[in-house]
């Protein structure tokens, strides 16, 4: 029933309603104030620790471990109508605009604008964040090495098209620590602009893991298109306004951001297409409970080196999430592994097992514990 339609009764009933949302509205608005002077004053006292110390170290405001435990909280607080996902993305954006009346955080993300990267920062820092976009991965590890920025936000994994092996070697350089992830749900679209012939598309643009995502609609819908590989979604998005015969594969934001319409929607092949994505810092992240440990070990070509590698994770029963092989970049030894497992290095049973692991490895770096990633 439209608005026009309703009955005098029906009036009364949704006059009173919206009275009631607007005392609640009144109520939420007074909490977070009282949440946000709670967050100024823990700023205060975090300066003060400091400063009672005698330390010129910078404030950390930012806690991954807290953050995590607050979203977690927030989820089974819940109990409807809204689902937990979305009780926490609420959650998300009042911590975000909280922890930046401490400090707006600096987040260095593999851009342009508009790219998948953009959407996991903000999935994960909150619209609160200054997110900064760098054209390339070693870029965002040197504006967080150089202090530039607080975070760095790359890509690390996709489930269709395997490891960015990219962020991977970028850490085989690095000091920097691994402060969390995120996981990302890829829906691509065909998007068009308003110049296009959608009858006459005979040049598909994308980045390339896009086009590998969807190669067998591609391959179903346009088998004649050329497919040309970018630098990013967003720059394939960038280019159709100038070429009436194009489209480009990319996200909703890449679509919004270049007032680009989506032709068909979720063309990936695989209908639980997701990436993961790595916070990097320089911030040893304390234990939230459900935490994760990535590690990079480089071992000597010996029959059997993985095997006996991997064996204290599986004696102490820890469970490996992913276990990646890159050859070494120097000619001292032959493989590195990087491994992710479930724990954290301050968890008993996870140092027995590195200290057993570092003694069979060549050498054996900790990239980071942090927190399981909660949304
Ligand atoms: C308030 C704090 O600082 C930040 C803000 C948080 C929040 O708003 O809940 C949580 C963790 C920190 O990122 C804190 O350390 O508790």
């Amino acid at each position: 029933m439209s608005e026009q339609e309703n009955t005098p009764a029906n009036e009364a009933q949704l006059s009173q309603l919206r009275n009631e949302i607007d005392r609640i509205d009144n109520e939420i608005c007074q909490l977070i104030s009282e949440r946000a002077r709670c967050a100024q004053s823990v700023a205060d006292v975090k300066k003060a620790a400091l400063e009672a110390a005698g330390s010129t170290d910078p404030v950390v405001y930012y806690r991954p471990e807290r953050e995590a435990n607050v979203l977690r909280k927030a989820m089974s607080m819940n109990n409807g109508p809204l689902d937990d996902e979305e009780m926490a993305r609420l959650f998300r954006e009042i911590m975000s605009a909280c922890l930046a009346l401490e400090e707006p955080t600096k987040v260095a993300y593999l851009g342009p604008e508009g790219t998948f990267t953009q959407q996991a920062a903000l999935k994960h820092f909150g619209h609160s964040a200054v997110a900064m976009p760098f054209s390339a991965i070693d870029e965002v590890f040197r504006e967080v090495e150089a202090g530039a920025v607080n975070y760095g936000v790359v890509p690390v994994e996709n489930s269709t098209e395997g490891v960015v092996n990219h962020t991977l070697d970028n850490f085989m350089g690095s000091n920097l620590q691994i402060c969390g992830e995120v996981e990302l749900r890829i829906h691509q679209h065909l998007l068009v602009s308003d110049v296009t012939k959608t009858d006459s598309i005979t040049r598909i643009y994308s980045h390339s893991q896009s086009l590998a995502q969807c190669r067998k609609w591609l391959d179903a819908h346009y088998p004649n298109a050329e497919r040309v590989a970018v630098s990013s979604n967003a720059d394939a998005a960038k280019r159709l306004k100038g070429e009436w015969n194009a489209a480009a594969i990319a996200g909703q934001m890449a679509a919004d951001l270049y007032d680009l319409k989506v032709h068909a929607e979720k063309i990936e092949d695989q209908p639980d297409n997701s990436t993961r994505f790595l916070i990097i810092g320089t911030q040893k992240v304390l234990a939230s409970g459900k935490d994760k440990t990535s590690v990079v070990v480089a071992m000597r070509n010996e029959p059997g080196a993985l095997h006996d590698l991997l064996q204290p994770f599986h004696v102490y029963g820890i469970d490996l999430t992913r276990v990646e092989t890159r050859p070494a970049a120097s000619g001292t030894w032959n493989y590195v592994f990087f491994i992710d497992f479930s724990g954290h290095i301050e968890d008993a049973i996870v140092k027995k097992a590195l200290d057993e692991v570092g003694a069979k490895a060549a050498d054996l770096r900790v990239l980071g514990s942090y927190p399981e990633a909660v949304l």
